[in-house]
């Protein structure tokens, strides 16, 4: 890994780069450790019950830590959620000769010292939103070499919306051997795009276009722009740093470059998908608990469904849900409900597998349609390990809730991507008797202190290194993997 952090590329601004090596003052704490491969060892049944607190938006905090690459001195982000997913994109950053630190819980970046448009190809195959400082970097230094995106393995997800944005921004684009090539066609920066129309709208290409806009030379208009609530996010940070972003959250942005942005601070607001999945571990669970900080207006669909299903979801203040699931006279009759994915403000794809998970363990038959990625669906076999009843058609799934079949009892299973993973970890907060589940780094991806905070609500949750430190389990937990 040491020796492709300390590849870089000199700029130029033509198409011809010249490598060269140089180390960098990387330590130990700024890289992502890897240890052997942990487990989860749930023991489920227990209800949950107390208060849960929500950390910074692991999606917010990729975009906009990406976007410090167009920031002249000093960034300040608080509240960026210690997870896999957010150290690897510091380390990528490093890779490229930024500065990352973190003080008291504030990530500071500078990116004043970039010295290469290259970063880590090792890192970036490891998560998806590397891929977004592919803009900045770009709009910036002219030129920009990136490896193709990793990110949990939930469809083909190409970046063709993002080739066709870099060339309607100035930018002469080839994909060869897994990296991403372009530079600046008129050899001193991009030109703004007039109008651009994304074919479909990405969030992740929204994002970055709006970040190369904001440096290229005119205006940009991005039409079927993405409305997702991290958009809105990464153009306040923007703006806040110089930019002049217009109509972020709808789908229409106007975005008039600007010769340089400044640094500047920012607190990246909560998680709404750790937010949702805490309150459907309650409605799984059929417990009652406080979820906060969260921004309601975000969790709609889910809590309007949830409501139809049965459960008591109220807004106790400004930013703090109440869920109650649990069941009158000891009467569980939670009613299944069908959901269909779609950009927001449609059902989120990332609450989708959680979901499925609860509709598991209400009564009737529910139907889920995942309409954003083709092949979100994995979970389903897993829980089906676990005494789930769920029939998969290409994007369809038809979960047979527990009056038709579905009684979730412990097993070992394996995470593969990472709401998947939290599918798991809630049915094994519902399961009769104990589960283990292993690859639980996808999990860690984007779930800050996920083991304190279950256990926090009453929940039995260990974390084992190995399985060498695990307790005895049942016969069929040990033995199916
Ligand atoms: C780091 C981050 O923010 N990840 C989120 C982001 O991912 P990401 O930005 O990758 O998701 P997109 O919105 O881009 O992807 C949605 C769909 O568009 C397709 N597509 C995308 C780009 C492109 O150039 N061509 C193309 O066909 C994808 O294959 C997918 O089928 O939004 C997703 C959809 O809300 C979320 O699930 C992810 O958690
Ligand atoms: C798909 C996800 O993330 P990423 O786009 O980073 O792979 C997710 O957060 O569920």
């Amino acid at each position: 890994m040491a020796s492709s952090i300390f590849k870089s590329i000199t700029f130029h601004s033509n198409s011809h780069s010249h490598f060269t090596r140089y180390p960098r003052n990387i330590t130990k704490s700024n890289l992502v450790c890897h240890s052997p491969e942990p487990k989860l060892v749930i023991t489920g049944g227990l209800t949950l019950s107390g208060h849960v607190s929500i950390s910074g938006s692991k999606n917010s905090s990729l975009a906009i830590l990406a976007s410090t690459l167009c920031c002249s001195g000093t960034c300040k982000l608080n509240n960026v959620p210690d997870i896999s997913d957010t150290q690897i994109m510091c380390s990528i950053l490093i890779s490229l000769g930024a500065k990352t630190e973190v003080y008291n819980g504030e990530t500071v970046v500078n990116t004043d010292g970039v010295g290469s448009v290259e970063p880590c190809l090792d890192e970036m195959k490891k998560i998806r939103g590397g891929f977004f400082m592919m803009g900045p970097l770009l709009a910036r230094f002219g030129e920009a070499v990136v490896g193709l995106p990793g990110g949990c393995d939930i469809g083909a997800r190409p970046v063709d919306l993002y080739v066709d944005g870099f060339r309607a921004l100035g930018a002469v684009v080839e994909i060869r051997n897994g990296k991403v090539q372009a530079y600046a066609a008129n050899g001193r920066g991009l030109v703004g795009a007039g109008r651009f129309h994304l074919g479909y709208p990405s969030v992740g290409a929204t994002e970055t276009l709006m970040m190369a806009a904001c440096l290229a030379d005119g205006v940009t208009v991005l039409t079927n722009a993405a409305q997702e609530p991290e958009i809105i996010d990464l153009a306040d940070f923007l703006n806040d740093s110089g930019a002049s972003i217009e109509g972020a959250g709808t789908d229409k942005i106007i975005i008039q470059g600007k010769s340089h942005l400044h640094g500047s601070e920012c607190t990246i607001r909560p998680d709404r998908m750790e937010a949702g999945t805490f309150v459907l571990a309650a409605a799984i669970t059929r417990s009652h608990i406080l979820v906060s900080p969260v921004i309601p207006s975000q969790l709609l669909l889910l809590m309007n469904k949830l409501r139809a299903a049965g459960c008591r979801v109220t807004q106790h203040s400004h930013d703090t849900l109440e869920i109650s699931a649990v069941c009158a006279n000891n009467e569980d009759n939670l009613q299944g409900f069908d959901v269909k994915t779609g950009p927001f403000p449609g059902f989120p794809t990332d609450l989708q597998p959680q979901t499925m998970a609860l509709l598991t363990t209400c009564n009737g038959s529910s139907v889920i349609q995942e309409t954003v990625f083709e092949k979100r669906m994995s979970h389903a076999h897993e829980l089906c390990k676990l005494g789930a009843r769920i029939e998969v058609c290409g994007s369809r799934a038809l979960i047979s809730g527990k009056n038709h079949g579905s009684c979730l009892r412990g097993h070992h299973v394996r995470a593969t991507d990472l709401r998947g993973g939290m599918a798991l970890v809630l049915a094994a907060l519902a399961a009769e008797g104990t589960t283990e589940i292993s690859g639980v780094a996808y999990v860690d991806r984007g779930y800050e202190n996920l083991e304190a905070k279950l256990r926090g609500l009453g929940a039995d949750v260990r974390k084992f290194d190995s399985f060498a430190s695990m307790p005895a389990l049942h016969p069929h937990c040990r033995n199916t993997s």
